[in-house]
């Protein structure tokens, strides 16, 4: 039996302002950063001690990570980061107000945008404001890698390569593993663990900074369907919270 925990990051700044942020690189709100201690102090009272972290390339993983971590007093942790666990990448919506884009495009448009499973949204130019081309961080990632637009089901692809490749060796070692990641990103992962269809998948919505934990068989599926959130109360309010952004 192996342990794997799911971390969405806090709230970002992006986040408090309704914005779509995707491969923005928008760092943490001050209540962010308290959700991703308070999901560092959920960690240790559950006695759920991880031995290594895997996070994206985005800040606002990287500082949940360093937050939670140093309020379990884990920050030694050895840490493996990958663009393959990185947001969605949103295309050209990066940048947008999701309620104004909601306004102007309508809700089933606004939809398929945030939740379909195979619609992306428009491609992001390369010389929009919001874009990542040339960024020094995807430096070392060939052009035709890097992401102008995704839906769910291009994440999942570029995720799972990283999955079998980097996060099931730490399990099948016996390791409890910590993944800090994003909403969408761990859309795509709970989608493959638990099996979750192309239409359900659009129901499934992941809190900000509640540890998500999933105790797994030999095969590496779950023991239970959904894992456990280590405050259940809160991750409820919190997934009703995301469903309603942009309304
Ligand atoms: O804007 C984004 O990148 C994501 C996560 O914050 O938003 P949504 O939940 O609308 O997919």
């Amino acid at each position: 039996m192996a342990t794997l925990v799911l971390l969405r990051h806090g709230e970002s700044e992006w986040n408090a302002k309704g914005l779509f942020t995707g491969w923005v690189d928008a760092g943490l709100s001050a209540k962010g950063e308290e959700e991703a201690r308070r999901g560092g102090r959920l960690l240790s009272d559950a006695g759920v001690r991880p031995d290594v972290v895997h996070t994206s390339l985005l800040t606002r993983a990287i500082q949940t990570a360093n937050l939670a971590l140093g309020a379990a007093d884990l920050l030694w942790l050895p840490v493996t980061r990958s663009w393959r666990l990185n947001e969605r990448h949103y295309g050209a919506l990066q940048g947008k107000d999701k309620a104004q884009t909601r306004a102007e495009f309508g809700d089933e448009q606004f939809m398929l945008w945030r939740r379909s499973y195979d619609t992306p949204p428009p491609p992001i130019a390369d010389d929009d404001e919001f874009s990542q081309a040339g960024e020094a961080r995807y430096a070392l990632l060939p052009e035709e890698l890097l992401p102008k637009t995704e839906c769910l089901k291009d994440v999942v692809e570029r995720m799972l390569p990283y999955w079998y490749d980097a996060i099931v060796p730490d399990l099948a070692d016996g390791k409890i593993v910590l993944v800090v990641a994003h909403g969408n990103s761990l859309r795509a992962l709970v989608k493959h663990l638990d099996k979750i269809d192309d239409d359900a998948i659009a129901g499934l919505n992941i809190p900000t900074g509640i540890p998500l934990v999933y105790e797994l068989n030999d095969d590496f599926t779950p023991v239970t369907k959904g894992g456990q959130y280590l405050d259940p109360d809160a991750a409820k309010a919190a997934i009703e919270a995301v469903a309603n952004q942009g309304r």
